[in-house]
């Protein structure tokens, strides 16, 4: 995925400036910097949320996302995954991921009274497998904790088997082990035709996912590469990590 030269300005302020990010397929991107750097405005940008004021975003070279609305960038392979975990309770594991391949208008009631078919029952275990939560199935959503929720949603994006998977703060709020599991849970969502965006404070954590660092900062690029080079890098210093 191609940022080519996006701005979104806020009336005077240019919360995202002119950046230009190439974003790889079979790696983790990290994306950091101080508050206001313009990280959660690029993500809306990408989703549809938010309306570029100039500049594309381009998916495998042909599709202008900036063009389309957020339910079609959706169906063009965009997951995003938000801080607040917003799965299902009085639903089971199974059907939250099965809801996840259908629109949720459809409502609960419905899918309780859905029969999915092999391919998606398939689909479903494989989920659960990746989120660590074979055999778990039939629990319902609502006893899960909170790292397990999160699982599970990272899970509903999965179902969908996106090409950009964008995950905001993907820890906050979780235990050590919690943090931990989830390093195992993101690098196992690497895969060669998919690009996985992670908004994060927690530098440990970050040090562990991360392939390639972006550092933002005044909603432009400040310095861009591997984790021990970003950490050590004045400028990041400076902007971020010395705060
Ligand atoms: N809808 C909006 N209207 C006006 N200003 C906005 C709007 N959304 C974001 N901003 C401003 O744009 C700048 C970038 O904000 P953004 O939330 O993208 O930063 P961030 O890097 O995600 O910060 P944080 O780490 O705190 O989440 C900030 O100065 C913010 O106040």
């Amino acid at each position: 995925m191609l940022i080519d030269d996006v701005t979104v300005a806020f009336g005077s302020l240019r919360a995202v400036d002119g950046l230009t990010l190439r974003i790889e397929y079979g790696a983790v991107r990290a994306i950091i910097g101080p508050n206001g750097a313009g990280k959660t405005t690029l993500l809306d940008v990408i989703t549809g949320k938010t309306r570029a004021t100039s500049g594309r975003v381009v998916l495998d070279r042909t599709t202008d996302l900036t063009r389309l609305g957020e339910a079609a960038i959706s169906l063009a392979g965009v997951g995003r995954k938000f801080q607040k975990p917003s799965v299902f309770e009085a639903l089971t594991l199974r059907q939250n991921l099965a809801l996840a391949l259908r629109s949720p208008a459809r409502g609960a009631l419905a899918e309780m009274l859905h029969r999915p078919g092999r391919d998606e029952l398939d689909r479903i275990e494989r989920v659960l497998e990746i989120i660590g939560m074979a055999g778990s199935g039939e629990k319902l959503a609502g006893i899960l904790s909170h790292g397990q929720k999160q699982w599970l949603e990272i899970g509903m994006l999965l179902m969908r088997e996106p090409r950009v998977l964008l995950l905001d703060e993907p820890v906050a709020g979780m235990s050590d082990e919690e943090t931990s599991r989830t390093v195992e849970l993101v690098l196992a969502l690497r895969a060669p035709d998919r690009a996985v965006v992670v908004i994060e404070h927690d530098m440990d954590f970050v040090e562990r996912i991360a392939d390639l660092v972006t550092v933002l900062d005044q909603g432009r690029l400040l310095v861009e590469g591997g984790m021990s080079a970003v950490k050590s890098d004045p400028r990041v210093v400076d902007v971020y990590l010395g705060r």
